[in-house]
């Protein structure tokens, strides 16, 4: 069973002048750790937006768990799948508890359990002694952590994420990374986006590259590396793909 398919996805933002999006397809495994890669403006965070129902394509097809992302499933995908933005969206002025009894809420969590399990995740990400500490005051790390936990109260058996290590400390990452492992083992299928290409090697079973907004290649790191006599590590088939040139 695929955790998410795509097929032929087309999307052109209003007043854009190119396409984000060109016939866009892959399929991801259940149950795996897949990384969604590609230089920036490839098209991962307008993918991501349009598989969690955020931004609609002009055309193509997406499931999720075999589900077709419209109107009438929206609402068994929105329990199935936990969506980690890039942007941090939390409430500053609230504190991590205020802030996660909130997003509970949303998933129709309340009460005793909720408290519970707010606690629990506290505690799993380190932040145990700062639940009723404001997030405005909480570091870059602290933020990125809290974020995460207010997309799996629900227990998603998706859980979507967009650059969740960027810009974190090396003991925060640690923690995320050894988080994502953790819950793809109890059963979690996991995509995450990064530019940090020895970590996607190193946690992703599947990666996709994706560039101009069109699949490029798909495989295990280890199957893509060796293809490639002259690459040694996934950054290295990333560039072969991509090539050297900078994005704007
Ligand atoms: N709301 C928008 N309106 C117009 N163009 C947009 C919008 N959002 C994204 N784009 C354009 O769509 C293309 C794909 O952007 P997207 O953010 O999906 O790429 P990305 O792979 O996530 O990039 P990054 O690695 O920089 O986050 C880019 O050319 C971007 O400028």
């Amino acid at each position: 069973m695929t955790s998410i398919l795509v097929q032929d996805l087309h999307k052109t933002y209003k007043g854009a002048l190119e396409p984000s999006l060109k016939g866009l397809s892959f399929s991801f495994q259940k149950g795996m750790i897949t990384g969604l890669l590609g230089p920036n403006g490839a098209g991962k965070t307008t993918t991501i937006s349009i598989l969690c129902g955020l931004v609609s394509a002009d055309s193509g097809l997406v499931k999720i768990f075999d589900l077709p992302q419209n109107a009438a499933h929206r609402e068994e995908i929105k329990k199935r799948v936990g969506i980690v933005p890039q942007q941090i969206a939390l409430f500053p002025q609230l504190t991590a508890i205020e802030n996660l009894e909130y997003f509970g809420n949303l998933y129709g969590l309340k009460g005793k359990p909720l408290r519970n399990l707010i606690d629990e995740y506290l505690q799993k990400f380190g932040l145990e002694q700062n639940g009723n500490k404001a997030v405005h005051r909480f570091s870059g790390g602290m933020k990125r952590r809290a974020n995460i936990i207010a997309s799996i109260l629900h227990q998603p058996q998706l859980l979507i994420l967009d650059e969740p290590t960027a810009g974190v400390d090396v003991q925060s990452r640690s923690m995320i990374l050894q988080f994502l492992r953790d819950f793809n083992a109890q059963g979690a299928s996991i995509v995450y986006t990064s530019h940090l290409l020895d970590e996607a090697q190193t946690i992703c079973q599947e990666v996709a590259i994706i560039d101009t907004g069109k699949l490029i290649v798909q495989g295990t790191p280890a199957s893509l590396i060796a293809q490639h006599a002259e690459c040694q590590h996934l950054e290295d088939v990333f560039l072969h793909y991509t090539g050297h040139a900078v994005r704007d």
